[in-house]
């Protein structure tokens, strides 16, 4: 199992341009024929243009079709960072992904909104997560500051997930955060991570890249740097059931003793 995570530059407001840089990065990733690829957070218009209902996707369906057809075209699965998405005067911060064959078989929108930002007042909390399935592996998305909260990570994980997938938009400031956390969700739940960030500068926001491949002993496989940039590893998917058995917390846990 190859995965690319696509750590574009993506520019505030412009849906084409952002559309234009996709393309040209999956034409280069394609060099390392990877069988899935993921993109970062908001990577339709970025963290956020003005007045914003404007610049969100009408349902979506401009971003399902844009990426539907490339994972057709380009015979791979595309895990879709997220999008703003308008639907009834409503904004959400929204996942999909799309398997080899084009099909949408996840749609996720993000949990946990980014209060310091203000984005809990712009947008809609989504209320359910997901587990799918790619090439037969058991995948998660969750969304940023949804890495917070390990309680969510858990509740996925639970479920067997095997690869945990991150897009973000994370800032700079707080890149000491981004390498932890994502380690550490990687550990503790014993499971790949997919960490996908952004890279540039939207206002004040100075994203901080670095997006990452994580083993489920936490070793970082691959890293990026801030700068626009496509890293790439092959999941050895038989260290799951090696690290799951030589440390089986998911048996040792106490789940009656939590939360009372
Ligand atoms: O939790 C953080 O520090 C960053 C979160 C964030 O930027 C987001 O959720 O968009």
């Amino acid at each position: 199992m190859k995965v690319s995570l696509l750590q574009m530059q993506i520019k505030l407001g412009d849906f084409t341009s952002n559309q234009a840089t996709i393309h040209r990065l999956i034409e280069k990733s394609m060099e390392n024929k990877p069988d899935i690829i993921a993109l970062p957070e908001m990577w339709n218009v970025g963290f956020f243009p003005r007045p914003l209902n404007e610049y969100a996707d009408p349902n979506g369906e401009k971003c399902q079709s844009f990426l539907s057809n490339l994972a057709k075209q380009y015979n791979v699965n595309i895990v879709g960072g997220s999008i703003a998405r308008i639907t009834d005067k409503q904004l959400y911060n929204t996942n999909y992904t799309f398997d080899r064959s084009g099909n949408l078989v996840a749609s996720y929108d993000k949990i946990h909104l980014f209060s310091p930002a203000k984005e809990d007042k712009l947008f809609t909390a989504g209320n359910k997560y997901v587990v799918f399935e790619l090439d037969g592996i058991r995948c998660a998305v969750i969304i940023c500051y949804d890495l917070r909260f390990c309680e969510l990570v858990r509740s996925l994980t639970v479920q067997n997930v095997d690869l945990l997938f991150i897009p973000a938009a994370w800032p700079i400031e707080r890149k000491m955060h981004w390498e932890i956390l994502s380690q550490a969700r990687a550990i503790e739940n014993q499971c790949f991570v997919a960490a996908i960030n952004g890279s540039g500068r939207f206002h004040k926001f100075h994203l901080c890249g670095n997006s990452m491949l994580i083993n489920p002993w936490g070793k970082i496989l691959e890293k990026a740097t801030e700068a626009e940039s496509i890293i790439v590893a092959e999941l050895n998917l038989q260290l799951l059931q090696e690290i799951r058995s030589s440390i089986n917390v998911f048996h040792d846990r106490r789940p009656d003793l939590y939360f009372k």
